[in-house]
This record gives C-alpha cells, structure tokens and sequence, in this order.
C-alpha cells in the first residue's frame, strides 16, 4: 500500500532558478520544484503545500515555529507517514534541530534542500527530494529524529552542519558521520541517532545571540550584549572551551545578571569539556557557571537555548537540557 508523504516548501536554491542573463540565482516567480514533486507520485501518494518561497537566510525562529504548527495541523486534520521539508541550506540545520527539539509525532521528518538551483547543470534538487520521499516513506526512518537527506547521505539534525560554501556534498556530521544513505535499491541505517529529546513549545520569545572568541578577546562586547538586554548567549569558545582572561570579567557580570552563558568549541569537530584550570581556561568557566554543551555547534546551541530558555530560568535545569 502506497505510504502518503506531506511535502511542505519553504523556499531556498532548490526552488530557485539561474537568471542566465545575469548568473544570479533568484527565487521565480512560481516554484519549479511543484512542478517536479509530480515526479514523486510513483513512491509515494505525495501533497504538496508551499508554506513561504524565502531564501532560508530570511528565515527566523518564527518561520521555524510556523512550520512546526503547520506539520501538526496537518497530521491532525489528515495523518500521513512522513514529511519532507524542502529548505534553503544557509539555515537548514538551525530548522532541522529546532523541529527536532520541538515535535513529537509518529511520522518521519526529513528536511531537505540543494545545492544547485533548478535550472543548472547538475542540478541536485529533485534528486535530493526524490531521495527524500523515499527516505520519509519508508517504515524505518520513523522514531530517528528529524532527518537531513541530501547527497544520497542520511543525516540526524542534531549532528550535520554545513561545511561546504558551494559543494553538494556539504551536509556532514562531523563527529558522528551519517546515519544512514540512500541506495538504488533501498534505505539503509547503519545506526541510531545519539539521542532523542523533545520539548512543549508554545512560542519562542527569547533573544539569544551567538559570538564567536578570537585571540585577545576582552569583556567588552560582553557588556554590549548584556546592555542590549539578550536573555542568554552562547559563545564559540577556544580550542576545548577557553577564553582570554581578559573576557572572563564579562563572562561573570552576565552570569551574575542571570543571563546564561553557553560554551560550545569554535573548532569544526570535537566536544568542550573542562579541562583547563588557568585563567580563562574550562575549568574556571564551569566553575563559574557557564553551561557546557554537549557537542551542539554554536548556530544549534543558540537554538536549544531558545527552546531551554521559554522552559525554565533555572540554570541547573538548563544544564540538564544540554547535558542531553
Ligand atoms: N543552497 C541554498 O539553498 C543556499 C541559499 N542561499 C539558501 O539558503 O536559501
């Protein structure tokens, strides 16, 4: 029996198209890529909705809570088995994790995008959305999580991030690799995500900004940002998560104003952990209450943030969230 598979588009390359005039890519005027979803049929019984057509830089946590209501509606009024998520890759991974984090239906959920607009040679969109479909109806994929598929890999949302400015193979984990691929003849796993949480969001009103350390940082974009009145900050530390000791006095007057202070690494692999005890180092942050995150980049750390942010103001009730 035919799986029913919701595809929703939000926009991004994959429903772009290349003016050949002047080479820049642009959103069209209508979405190449409904056009094309009637090339899925044969997998699945496939309904399309177009929930916006923005460039995925335009995309705000208010679009990613959107989508959310929009794919739970939509399960309510007419279940299906899985969704696919077409979305610009700018800020795939920040959509993924925030869906991730925040739904908790019996269905897939597979977001994926392009690399290559419509139009050009090597265009990656509709084979990535065909792999999608195949992935999101398939039986197996329920209960791993959101999904990214692109490339014929398989991805969980907490563990890819974008490595690849223009690649199509730019969607990697790079502490865990892919989750599963998509063959010819097939979906295979060869594992389970690291790990499921979900979360009751009734809407996401907290500002959190995301800073990235820099040799001979001092305090004083710190204080800008506890000026600016953010509700928390995550902050892509040194190596396995230090500071200059001369960002350290800005770290504490936020903390000491309640504001959260989460450390992820601005290395592109690897975890923070507390290991130094100079001045600066992780050891004294923990110490001083900043929040160690458990392997999230930064972009996904000031997602979870939010999310942790409109459940608790406790910050050892945060700790446990990203202990997750
Ligand atoms: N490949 C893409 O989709 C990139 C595009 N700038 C976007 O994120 O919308």
């Amino acid at each position: 029996m035919k799986r029913n598979v919701l595809v929703i588009h939000t926009g991004g390359t994959i429903s772009m198209m290349e003016d050949k005039d002047t080479g820049s890519v642009i959103p069209g005027r209508e979405n190449p890529l409904s056009v094309q979803t009637s090339m899925v049929a044969n997998l699945a019984d496939v309904r399309v909705i177009e929930a916006f057509h923005l460039p995925s830089p335009h995309i705000t946590t208010e679009h990613m809570h959107e989508i959310k209501r929009l794919i739970e509606a939509e399960y309510k009024n007419q279940e299906f088995d899985g969704v696919v998520i077409t979305h610009g890759t700018d800020t795939l991974e920040e959509t993924a994790y925030f869906l991730d984090l925040t739904i908790s239906l019996p269905v897939s959920i597979v977001v994926t995008g392009a690399m290559r607009s419509s139009n050009e040679i090597g265009a990656d969109g509709l084979y990535n959305l065909i792999s999608s479909v195949r992935v999101a109806a398939d039986p197996l994929s329920k209960n791993k999580g959101v999904l990214v598929v692109l490339n014929d890999e398989i991805h969980s949302a907490k563990n890819v991030t974008k490595t690849h400015t223009s690649n199509v193979s730019t969607f990697q984990s790079p502490q865990y690799g892919p989750i599963g691929i998509v063959t010819k003849r097939g979906i295979l796993f060869h594992h389970q995500p690291t790990s499921s949480e979900s979360y009751k969001v009734c809407d996401i009103t907290k500002k959190v900004t995301l800073i990235k350390a820099y040799a001979g940082m001092d305090s004083s974009l710190l204080g800008a940002i506890k000026d600016l009145k953010f509700d928390g900050v995550v902050i892509e530390a040194l190596g396995q998560g230090n500071l200059p000791p001369e960002a350290v006095p800005g770290i504490i007057e936020l903390l000491n104003s309640r504001i959260p202070v989460v450390l992820v690494s601005r290395c592109f692999n690897g975890i923070a952990q507390d290991v130094y005890g100079y001045e600066g180092g992780g050891k004294q942050l923990k110490e001083k209450g900043v929040i160690f995150s458990n392997g999230l980049n930064g972009q996904k750390a000031r997602i979870k943030l939010m999310v942790a942010l409109s459940q608790t103001d406790d910050f050892q009730e945060m700790e446990r969230i990203f202990k997750n």
